[in-house]
């Protein structure tokens, strides 16, 4: 049989990837997939270089419709990212009967229902492994192995950008803006960099997950996004005092109705710093691996791990996709496993729950004034709202201020562990204790995570 022929919009760290990887283990690929898979045609904006990269018996144009348009074409993969450009082709792609792979998980957060319909009604393939957690086969893992679970909730290293910051700055004390011009010199960051560090990159990976995880749509403008631009060093170090590491996480958590919280039953959605014991494995992952912690009701907890950004890995994933493909695109498309796991017709409208219904428990630095009865003020408003405390870390003053040697105000940080409570509680018992005027700077709250 000849092989599948497959075009390829946009050759960048992926796509170039993508296509030496799959040249150099075709053998190997093609005893898999039982047929040969090859990229015939490229589209880049930049044909010169795209022709470097693939010699010359690969058609490279710079108008990625005239791909699509290749009547012996059967997949396209995008590789260009964004939702602009990105979206039209991907649609075109599908209503031209091609099946398509892409890594692009911020145009399949946000306009994940629409691409999935429109591929369902044609009766083709959108496939996705690359867009969350790079080659880590957890979109496989979620869809099929773990298919008989009801599953409890997932916690994840989803951007390696952002881990490579936090390990550089932790164990070598590199700056925050140094660690990131590496991160992207290693072809790890995002086209736009504040959607690593911002949070957003994590937030459209675990927004996919999320849907996979409970057959909800993909529902990104619900997520709560916050990155790692606020964290400050001393929490870094005050953290791992405590025997905690500071993670960015991706979480998504399926909760009961909970009278005793006030919370309905619904989703939580999820990206923000978060202390993890320091013991726990995912605390451990270091540089720009990922990992994702997956709690389900039969197996208990699994744990993935390896790369989830850069140009091999990410390709692994894709041509995984491939392989699946071709595989399948003879089959009836009843036999091919739902794009978000579920059936399109057995969904659930189970709400994404707003923060402050979230029910997790937190770390909170006050940095105060030295005085008689501080602490029994921060932990008699903590005890008014029935906010129960697990621990607290009080250092030694510090003497601030003063000129020529005057000293003015012993300040000093408290640092208080909570037990579980609701996010609402926690912002009403903020409000009051950043009230107090012996607490003299913004509080800094980082919610906490046993992943137990
Ligand atoms: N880099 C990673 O490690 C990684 C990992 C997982 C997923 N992703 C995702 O993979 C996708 C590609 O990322 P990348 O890092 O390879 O990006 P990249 O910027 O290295 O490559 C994009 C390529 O697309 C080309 N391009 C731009 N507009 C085009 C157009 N209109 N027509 C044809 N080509 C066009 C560019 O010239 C460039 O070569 C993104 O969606 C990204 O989020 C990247
Ligand atoms: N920018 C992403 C690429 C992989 O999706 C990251 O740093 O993880
Ligand atoms: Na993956």
């Amino acid at each position: 049989m000849n092989p599948i022929q497959v075009g390829l919009l946009g050759i960048g760290v992926v796509g170039s990837g993508t296509f030496n990887v799959l040249r150099r283990n075709q053998e190997e690929i093609k005893r898999r997939a039982g047929r040969g898979i090859e990229i015939t045609m490229v589209a880049d904006l930049d044909v010169a270089r795209a022709q470097s990269l693939v010699g010359p018996d690969v058609k490279v144009v710079n108008d990625a419709r005239a791909v699509i348009a290749n009547p012996d074409i059967d997949i396209v993969i995008e590789l260009i990212g964004g939702y602009g450009i990105a979206k039209t082709l991907v649609l075109e792609a599908i209503a031209a009967g091609k099946h398509v792979v892409t890594a692009n998980k911020a145009l399949l957060a946000v306009h994940g229902t629409e691409i999935f319909a429109a591929a369902s009604k044609k009766g083709v393939m959108v496939a996705f492994e690359a867009a969350v957690a790079g080659g880590i086969p957890i979109i496989k893992a979620l869809r099929e192995g773990l298919t008989a679970n009801r599953i409890e909730w997932i916690a994840g290293i989803i951007n390696g950008t952002t881990n490579f910051i936090l390990s550089e700055m932790r164990d070598k004390g590199i700056n925050f803006d140094v660690a990131l011009k590496q991160a992207q010199a290693l072809g790890y960051a995002e086209a736009d960099p504040t959607f690593d560090i911002e949070g957003v990159d994590a937030a459209h990976k675990v927004t996919i997950m999320s849907a996979i995880a409970f057959g909800i749509p993909v529902q990104f403008d619900k997520a709560y996004v916050e990155g790692i631009t606020k964290l400050g060093a001393a929490d870094i170090k005050y953290a791992e005092q405590l025997g905690y590491r500071i993670k960015l996480l991706g979480i998504t958590k399926r909760r009961e109705l909970d009278a005793a919280q006030h919370t309905s039953a619904g989703v939580e959605l999820r990206v923000h710093p978060c202390l993890v014991p320091a013991k726990r494995l995912i605390a451990n992952v270091e540089g720009a691996m990922n990992a994702v912690m997956v709690q389900a009701d039969a197996v208990g907890t699994t744990l993935y791990y390896g790369k989830g950004a850069g140009s091999e890995p990410t390709a692994s994933a894709v041509i995984a996709d491939l392989v699946d493909i071709t595989r399948l695109h003879t089959a009836d498309a009843a036999q091919r496993v739902p794009h978000l796991a579920f059936q399109p017709n057995a969904m659930s409208d189970l709400p994404v729950l707003p923060m402050s219904e979230v029910v997790t428990s937190y770390y909170l630095r006050l940095r105060v004034a030295d005085e008689a009865g501080v602490l029994a003020k921060v932990t008699g408003i903590l005890a008014s709202l029935s906010i129960s405390i697990d621990a607290v870390l009080q250092r030694e003053a510090d003497e601030v201020g003063g000129q020529g040697g005057v000293v003015q105000i012993a300040q000093t940080d408290v640092i208080i562990l909570t037990h579980d409570c609701v996010e609402a509680k926690m912002n009403a018992a903020i409000g009051l204790m950043q009230a107090l005027p012996t607490v003299l700077e913004p509080i800094t709250r980082i919610r906490k995570e046993e992943l137990a």
